[in-house]
């Protein structure tokens, strides 16, 4: 029997449609913004948005992502992921845990989980996740984070033995991104830095030739070529 099609989620910059950061901004625009701008990856986030304009949020751009070929992930409404057909939903502490949103959306949606170190990782992995969101690795005000700033060391030292691709978050930006990447990381995640910027689509294609370059970097140190 054929295997279930889960989409892999791509290498590079991850990007937040996030309705905290610049709130007069319509969520289907910031899509547009990103999209335009070759975003591959797109979790929307929904924190202030009433449930009903959430889920006619969450169809407009899900539709907008799958028609330009990007993954889309709703942040911690499995409900949401659902309903609008996203690839799949990113979950934290308080949100509805791993083994649930997969029991709920199945072998073929994405399961994205919020980790702060190595042994959550394993447990994500055990609990059926697909990748692990590890943050904050810088400081950020986007969102009051209960855990330390892990800095590039410690979030490096998590990468290194993380049985899951992991995405760092918190603080991400322009003038870190490529060191995120040289660490092996697998993603950059980012909200303010590309949703405050003046053009966003310029800013999703500086920040992901920024991680590509870190990344080539890193593939580089480890002998790859
Ligand atoms: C990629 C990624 N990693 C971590 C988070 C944080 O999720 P969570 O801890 O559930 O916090 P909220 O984003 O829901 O406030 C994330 N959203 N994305
Ligand atoms: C959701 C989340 N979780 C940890 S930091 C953060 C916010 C990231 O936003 P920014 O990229 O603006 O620091
Ligand atoms: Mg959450």
């Amino acid at each position: 029997m054929n295997a279930p099609a889960r989409p892999s989620l791509p290498r590079g910059l991850y990007v937040l449609c996030d309705d905290t950061v610049r709130p007069e901004l319509p969520l289907r625009e910031k899509a547009a913004g990103l999209l335009a701008g070759g975003a591959r990856v797109v979790q929307l986030r929904m924190k202030r948005t009433p449930l009903r304009e959430a889920l006619a949020a969450a169809r407009e751009v899900v539709a907008a992502c799958r028609r330009a070929g990007a993954v889309c992930l709703v942040n911690d409404r499995v409900d949401l992921a659902l309903l609008s057909g996203a690839h799949g939903v990113h979950v934290g502490d308080e949100d509805l845990p791993a083994e649930e949103a997969r029991a709920l959306l199945g072998p073929e949606a994405l399961v994205g989980v919020t980790v702060r170190g190595l042994e959550d990782a394993k447990a994500a992995r055990a609990a059926g996740a697909d990748y692990v969101g590890l943050g904050p690795v810088f400081g950020t005000t986007t969102k009051q984070v209960n855990a330390p700033v892990l800095g590039l060391g410690g979030f490096a030292a998590v990468v290194r033995t993380s049985p899951l691709p992991v995405v760092g978050i918190g603080g991400v930006k322009l003038e870190n991104i490529a060191e995120l990447a040289a660490t092996g990381a697998h993603g950059g995640a980012v909200a303010s830095d590309v949703l405050l910027a003046e053009d966003l689509a310029e800013r999703v294609r500086r920040l992901s030739a920024a991680f590509d370059r870190g990344a080539q970097g890193a593939s580089l140190v480890g002998g790859d070529v």
